[in-house]
């Protein structure tokens, strides 16, 4: 089966639309962590993964169905710089996407439910379907200065510059055991081509989704065309979904309708809370952020525009996530899974 054939297979279980998490690295802040330091979420990988499990776990309890790991901001070249050997670094990169895997036995452990296995005898454990997503924040992020919300990184970083800081990462993550690579917040075409060509130059096996930020409603953040990110996207089969995050919710009604005029890959959107990163303060602007009834009275509204994944960006929480998943009527389903005699027995004594 194709890597998109796995991702439609997936959509198909999950009811034709699935919950993504919300904000990763303002969730664990929310749990206390001090993320000021240029690892920024990662910087959990090495002083407190029991945060990292644990906000993992608070979003899968709220219903998320693709958890994303902790990776967005760990680096090699991060890491390096903070006194690790690169086979150091390569093992932090690893463990986030074994902390996400272990947050999900344990949420499978507490859930499973045994149902009737129509070919024998016995019981079959029936598990919801969960996706582990590997993070990748742009360089950008890595830098940390702003320009992964400006898109500009100067004429001197060319395709090349891009492609030789994110190949090893991208190698080591597609082989740790995640079920895809989510390309995130990115900022330019030119980061975008740079993944597809990865991608593609390194054989690798498991899918991907872009996501692309904005900050008009009409174009990704550095003013290049959304079409034209969405265009390239487009071009790579290893790429099995689209769209938007750490953007706005009042703009992502349009973008839908923006790269559904150049792609027919299912369509994925995590929106920030609406509010501001001010990165001379670091700080979140808090002025024009909506509430959790007013983010996810637009649920419904993305998905018939086209949205496929949905889920939430940096200030949203597992309450929103429990309210998109609501939206979506999920998890109610879970009653309907009680066909058997003995199931409805065990329900009724
Ligand atoms: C700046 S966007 C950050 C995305 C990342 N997955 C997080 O939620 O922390
Ligand atoms: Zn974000």
């Amino acid at each position: 089966m194709g890597l998109e054939e796995k991702m439609e297979e997936f959509l198909q279980k999950v009811g034709g639309s699935a919950v993504i998490d919300g904000g990763f690295a303002t969730e664990l802040e929310r749990h206390g962590a001090d993320l000021n330091d240029p690892l920024w979420s990662a910087k959990c990988l090495i002083t407190s993964p029991h945060l990292i499990r644990q906000v993992h776990l608070d979003y899968l309890e709220a219903g998320a169905e693709i958890i994303i790991t902790s990776s967005y901001q760990a680096t090699i070249q991060g890491f390096k710089s903070k006194g690790f050997s690169e086979k150091e670094a390569e093992e932090l990169l690893v463990k986030s996407v074994h902390i996400a895997c272990e947050a999900r036995d344990i949420y499978w452990e507490r859930h499973s439910k045994s149902s009737c296995n129509k070919f024998g005898n016995g019981n079959v454990l029936e598990r919801d379907p969960i996706l582990v997503a590997a993070s990748i924040g742009s360089y950008g992020a890595y830098l940390a200065d702003g320009s992964e919300y400006s898109g500009d990184y100067g004429v001197d970083v060319t395709l090349d510059t891009l492609k030789d800081f994110h190949r090893r990462r991208v190698q080591v993550l597609a082989e740790s055991g995640a079920d895809l690579i989510a390309f995130e917040t990115i900022p330019n075409k030119l980061e975008a081509r740079a993944y597809v060509q990865l991608l593609e130059e390194n054989d690798i096996n498991i899918p991907a989704w872009f996501t692309f930020n904005s900050k008009d409603g009409t174009n990704v953040v550095s003013g290049d065309s959304l079409l034209e990110c969405a265009s390239i996207a487009d071009s790579c089969k290893k790429v099995v979904a689209v769209g938007i995050n750490c953007t706005p919710p009042r703009y992502i009604h349009d973008l839908i309708l923006f790269i559904k005029k150049v792609t027919t890959k299912p369509i994925v959107i995590y929106p920030n809370s609406g509010e501001t990163y001010d990165s001379v303060i670091k700080e979140w602007v808090e002025s024009a952020g909506v509430s959790d009834e007013d983010f996810v009275s637009h649920v419904e509204k993305w998905r018939e525009a086209g949205a496929s994944f949905i889920g939430g960006c940096c200030r949203t929480t597992p309450l929103t996530i429990k309210a998109i998943s609501r939206a979506l009527n999920k998890r109610s389903t879970n009653s309907s899974k009680l066909t058997c005699k003995q199931d409805l027995e065990e329900l009724f004594n």
